[in-house]
C-alpha cells in the first residue's frame, strides 16, 4: 500500500472542508480525486501532504508519516501544483537542475524534456512560457525525483488536445512501470482514460468511492460525465 487515509478531516475556523476521507492507493494504481469547486480535493491533498493541519485515524504515505517522517517520505514523491511560483529570472534549465539537485535517485533530465516537448525551451526564462508549457514543465518537475507516488493536481487544465494525450499516454507508460497516481481533474474524458479507482467528494463529504464501473452501475446513469454530475451535486446546478 502506497498510500492509506483514513477518516482524515480538515477544518477551517471549526467549518468541515473535509470529513471523514478515507481511500488507499495501491503499487501502480491511478487515484482520482474529484469534486465541483469548494468540494475539498486541494485541502485534502494539503492535508496528505502535511501542508493542511487535520485529524485522522491514520495517514500514511509511503507507510511514513508525512509529518512525522517528512524528509524521507517527499525523497520519494512528486507534487505538481496548479500554480507554481518559480523566481522571475529563472531559466527552465535552472528550475530542472535545482530540482534534480534536491532528490537521491532522480531522472535524467534531457529525456523528460524530450518526452514533455520542453528540449528547445531550455534557456528560455519560465515566466515567458505559454500557459500550456508552464503546465507541462510543473508535471515534468513532478516526475524528475523519479517518484514511486506523484499528486496532480489538475493535470491537464489548460493544455491542447495534442498535449494532452502526450501526457496521458506518458503516464500510462510509467503506471505501467508500477508508478502510483493521485490526480484531481474536471475532466471525466481524463479520468475515463486514466483512473483505476475514483472518489467524488461534495461539500467535503465522501458521495461514492470505487472503479469506473462501479461508480457509474451505482449512479444508475449512463455513462461517466452524468455519474459525475449525479454525485457531485453540478446537475443540480445545469
Ligand atoms: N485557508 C482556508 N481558510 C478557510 N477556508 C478555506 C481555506 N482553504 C479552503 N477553504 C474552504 O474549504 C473548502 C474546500 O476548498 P478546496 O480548495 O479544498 O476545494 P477544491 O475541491 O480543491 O476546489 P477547486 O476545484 O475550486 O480547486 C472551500 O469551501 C474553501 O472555501
Amino acid at each position: 500500500m502506497l498510500l492509506s487515509v483514513k477518516n482524515l478531516s480538515v477544518t477551517y475556523n471549526g467549518k468541515h472542508a473535509v470529513r471523514n476521507l478515507t481511500f488507499s492507493v495501491q503499487k501502480g494504481e491511478v487515484f482520482g480525486l474529484l469534486g465541483a469547486n469548494g468540494a475539498g480535493k486541494s485541502s485534502s491533498i494539503g492535508a496528505i501532504l502535511g501542508i493542511e493541519k487535520s485529524t485522522s485515524d491514520e495517514l500514511l504515505v509511503l507507510g511514513q508519516s508525512p509529518i512525522m517522517d517528512r524528509k524521507k517520505v517527499f525523497e520519494q514523491v512528486g507534487v505538481q501544483f496548479q500554480e507554481t511560483n518559480f523566481p522571475d529570472k529563472m531559466t527552465v534549465e535552472e528550475a530542472c537542475d535545482q530540482w534534480h539537485a534536491l532528490y537521491v535517485k532522480p531522472q535524467s533530465i534531457e529525456p523528460l524534456l524530450s518526452t514533455f516537448g520542453l528540449l528547445d525551451k531550455q534557456k528560455q526564462l519560465i515566466k515567458s512560457l505559454s500557459g500550456g508549457e508552464k503546465q507541462r514543465l510543473a508535471v515534468l518537475l513532478a516526475l524528475l525525483p523519479n517518484p514511486q507516488l506523484v499528486f496532480l493536481d489538475e493535470l491537464t487544465t489548460g493544455l491542447d488536445t495534442m498535449a494532452r494525450k502526450m501526457l496521458w499516454k506518458q503516464l500510462l507508460i510509467m503506471k505501467e512501470k508500477g508508478l502510483s497516481i493521485v490526480l484531481t481533474s474536471h475532466y471525466m474524458d481524463e479520468v475515463e482514460a486514466l483512473c483505476d479507482h475514483l472518489l467524488i467528494l461534495k461539500k467535503g463529504e465522501t458521495m461514492i468511492y470505487g472503479t469506473i464501473d462501479e461508480v457509474v452501475k451505482a449512479s444508475g446513469q449512463p455513462h461517466l460525465e452524468a455519474a459525475y454530475l449525479h454525485f457531485s451535486g453540478e446537475e443540480e446546478l445545469i
